[in-house]
C-alpha cells in the first residue's frame, strides 16, 4: 500500500498516534466478509459466522465464500455488505418507528437501501435513487433481487425532486466521496485521493444536500454519510448543514466495545459516528443523524403526478418493457412475471438442482422434468424463486435477464 504523503501527513494528525497506527496495521490484515440476511425471505439455515453487533440479521463469516456461486444470493436471499454501513440499521430502528417516506438519494448500489427496505416499519415507503444511469440499473438488479412492493427505483438528481415538489419524512444522502474508506480494498482509490479532490468532494456533497433539503418535511430526518475520515467532507459539513440549512444533531445509541470514534474536529463536541479500520470492526464510515427544525405532519405517500416527473427507468423485466410507467415497483413477483401477465396469478414452480441453478443463472438451456405444464413456470433453489422458464415442450426458454446473468461457472 502506497498512501500519499498528503494523505499520510493529515490523517496521522486526525487519528492520533494510536489510531493511526492501528489504521496502518488493519492494511496487513484480512477484510472478513459480512452478509446481511432478507428478512422477508426467510432461511432455514443460516451460515456460521459472528454477529454484527449494531445490525439485525447481520454476520460476518468465518471465511469468504464464492458468493457468485450461491443462487440465495441472486434470489435476494441475503446481500454482501461492509459491516461499518450497516450503522444505518440502529439509526433507523431508533428513530423511525410509524410509517414513513423515505428518500435514499444516492443509493447505488443498494447496499443501504436494502437495509433500509428491511429496518423500515411496515407501510413506509423507499423511494430508492441513482442519478447514474448505468448504477442505476445495477441498484434497480439488487432492489429486485431482494423483493419488496413498496419500493421505487428512480434515475434523478436531487434537484427533480425538487421540481417535482415531493417531501419526505427521512431522507438518507449517502454522498459520493473521496473513498478514504475504500483504501483496503481498492487501490485505485488510493491513487485517485489528493487534497484537492477531498475540497472537490466537499462541495459538491454541500450541493447534493442544499438541493434535496427543501425535500426534507420541517422535522423530519436526516442521515449523511461518507465513507471517507477527512473533516471537510464529515464533521465541517455536518456543522455547516446544522448551522446553515437548519437542524438538530442527535445522538445514536451504541456499546462502548463498538469502539466507534466520535468527533474528531476541536470546538465540535456534536454525536457523529465514525468507523475506522483496525479500531472498529469496519472498513471505514462516517454517519451523522439529523432533525430538520421546525415540525409538520408526517408526509403522505408520493402521488402519481409526482412519480411521473421523475425519470423513466427500465426494468430488467424479462421482456424488457413497461409502457406507460416510468417508475417500476421494485418487486420480486412484478420483476418475475413476464410483462403482461402480472395479474394472471399463480405459476407452477420447478424445484432446481444447485447444478441446474447455476446453469439457469449462466442462460443456459436446461431440461424441466416431463410432468412440468407448458407455458411460463418460476424455476426455484431451496424454496426461493429464481425467475422465470418458458416450458415449450420440447424445450424451454431460459428468461432469466441478460444483464443479470452469471458470467463465469
Ligand atoms: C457512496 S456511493 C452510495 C453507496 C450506496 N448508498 C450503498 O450503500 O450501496 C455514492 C453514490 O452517489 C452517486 N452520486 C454521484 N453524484 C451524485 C449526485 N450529484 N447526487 C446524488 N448521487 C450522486 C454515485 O453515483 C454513487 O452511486
Amino acid at each position: 500500500m502506497d498512501l500519499s504523503k498528503d494523505f499520510t501527513d493529515y490523517t496521522s494528525r486526525l487519528f492520533g498516534e494510536e489510531r493511526w497506527q492501528r489504521f496502518l496495521d488493519s492494511f496487513g490484515q484480512e477484510v472478513p466478509a459480512s452478509v446481511r440476511y432478507n428478512p422477508f425471505k426467510p432461511v432455514a439455515d443460516m451460515p456460521e459466522g459472528e454477529p454484527v453487533p449494531w445490525c439485525k440479521d447481520a454476520y460476518w463469516l468465518k471465511e469468504r465464500p464464492k458468493f457468485t456461486l450461491d443462487p440465495l444470493l441472486h434470489a435476494g436471499v441475503y446481500y454482501v455488505q461492509e459491516a461499518g454501513s450497516m450503522f444505518l440499521d440502529n439509526v433507523l430502528r431508533q428513530y423511525v418507528q410509524e410509517p414513513v417516506c423515505m428518500l435514499d438519494l444516492c443509493a447505488a448500489p443498494g447496499g443501504k437501501s436494502t437495509l433500509a427496505r428491511a429496518a423500515l416499519p411496515e407501510g413506509s415507503l423507499l423511494i430508492s435513487n441513482e442519478p447514474d444511469h448505468h448504477r442505476a440499473n445495477i441498484l434497480m438488479e439488487n432492489m429486485q433481487k431482494q423483493g419488496h412492493k413498496d419500493v421505487y427505483v428512480t434515475n434523478n438528481y436531487a434537484k427533480d425532486f425538487k421540481s417535482a415538489k415531493m417531501q419526505f419524512d427521512v431522507i438518507l444522502a449517502d454522498v459520493p466521496c473521496s473513498g478514504e474508506g475504500m483504501f483496503r480494498r481498492d487501490e485505485g482509490a488510493i491513487k485517485e485521493w489528493s487534497l484537492q479532490n477531498v475540497r472537490k468532494c466537499a462541495e459538491l456533497q454541500r450541493s447534493i444536500v442544499s438541493d434535496i433539503w427543501d425535500c426534507l418535511r420541517p422535522g423530519g430526518l436526516f442521515i449523511y454519510s461518507t465513507c471517507t475520515f477527512n473533516l471537510q467532507e464529515d464533521e465541517e459539513n455536518v456543522r455547516w448543514i446544522a448551522e446553515e440549512l437548519g437542524a438538530e444533531i442527535l445522538p445514536v445509541q451504541t456499546s462502548p466495545e463498538w469502539n466507534i470514534t466520535g468527533s474528531l474536529l476541536e470546538g465540535f463536541d456534536e454525536p457523529v459516528y465514525r468507523f475506522i479500520p483496525g479500531v472498529t470492526r469496519s472498513e471505514g464510515l462516517f454517519m451523522c443523524v439529523m432533525r430538520k427544525h421546525g415540525e409538520s405532519q408526517p408526509c403522505r405517500r408520493p402521488i402519481e403526478k409526482q412519480l411521473k416527473r421523475l425519470r423513466i427507468l427500465s426494468d430488467g423485466n424479462p421482456k424488457g418493457e413497461q409502457k406507460g410507467k416510468n417508475i417500476i415497483p421494485a418487486h420480486a413477483e412484478t420483476l418475475l412475471v413476464p410483462c403482461g401477465k402480472e395479474k394472471t396469478g399463480v405459476y407452477p414452480v420447478v424445484k432446481l438442482s444447485l447444478e441446474d441453478a447455476l446453469r439457469y443463472l449462466h442462460r443456459e438451456a436446461i431440461t424441466l422434468p416431463e410432468a412440468t405444464p407448458r407455458g411460463y413456470v418460476i424455476v426455484a433453489y431451496k424454496g426461493h424463486n429464481l425467475g422465470f422458464m418458458k416450458n415449450l415442450g420440447n424445450r424451454a426458454n431460459n428468461m432469466y435477464p441478460k444483464e443479470w446473468a452469471i458470467r463465469n461457472l
